[in-house]
């Protein structure tokens, strides 16, 4: 039997950054088709910002094995809509994760296949459970950077295309100065 070697790693709770791992960007720019308001989008797509980095510890994908990330999403917004990360289903859909709130204020959009959602809000120390065959996606609704930590199965994966395709049932915007979560008028079933 060959035994992988554990590990410790402290990550930064100010920066979310985990030394050693897997940084992944996405800009405005690889959210194409994702914000309701098309316009406001192309005029944001001018300055192309950062809404989210991903810092991955990511084992092979085998059944067993556990990845984690943490995830620091900018404040920011697209029209009334809240700066959010793209949101997928598992590859293998009865996978669960857990994610952790570190820093900032936000929440999760959860949606099941039917298009059933649900919204949970995340402050530091949050801690959701998303079950099986939810797919989930968190949005950020302060002014600051929304860090938070997700452990998942190695061999989860992600599925990205229907969520790409159709988006969630409901959308988390700002409407007088309040975080509302409203019905998505784009939303196909
Ligand atoms: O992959 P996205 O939906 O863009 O979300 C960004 C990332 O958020 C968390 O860190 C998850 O653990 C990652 O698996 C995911 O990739
Ligand atoms: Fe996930």
């Amino acid at each position: 039997m060959e035994y992988k070697n554990p590990l410790g790693v402290d990550i930064d709770l100010e920066t979310g950054v985990i030394p050693g791992a897997k940084k992944l960007v996405r800009r405005l720019g690889d959210l194409k088709g994702y914000f309701v308001d098309e316009k406001a989008y192309e005029e944001l797509l001018k300055e192309n910002p950062v809404v989210y980095e991903v810092y991955a510890i990511e084992q092979e994908e085998k059944d067993g094995d556990l990845n984690f990330a943490t995830t620091v999403l900018y404040p920011g917004k697209v029209g009334k809509e809240f700066f959010f990360t793209k949101g997928h289903y598992h590859s293998k859909a009865d996978r669960a994760e857990i994610y952790y709130g570190i820093k900032g204020k936000g929440g999760m959009l959860l949606q099941t296949p039917e298009g059933k959602a649900e919204w949970i809000e995340m402050r530091p120390g949050t801690v959701v459970y998303v079950p099986p065959y939810w797919a989930h996606r968190t949005v950020n609704t302060g002014d600051e950077p929304f860090i938070f930590l997700a452990i998942y199965p190695a061999d989860a994966g992600h599925d990205y295309g229907s969520i790409k395709e159709k988006g969630f049932s409901k959308l988390v915007i700002e409407e007088n100065g309040e975080v509302r979560v409203v019905d998505n008028p784009k939303w196909k079933e």
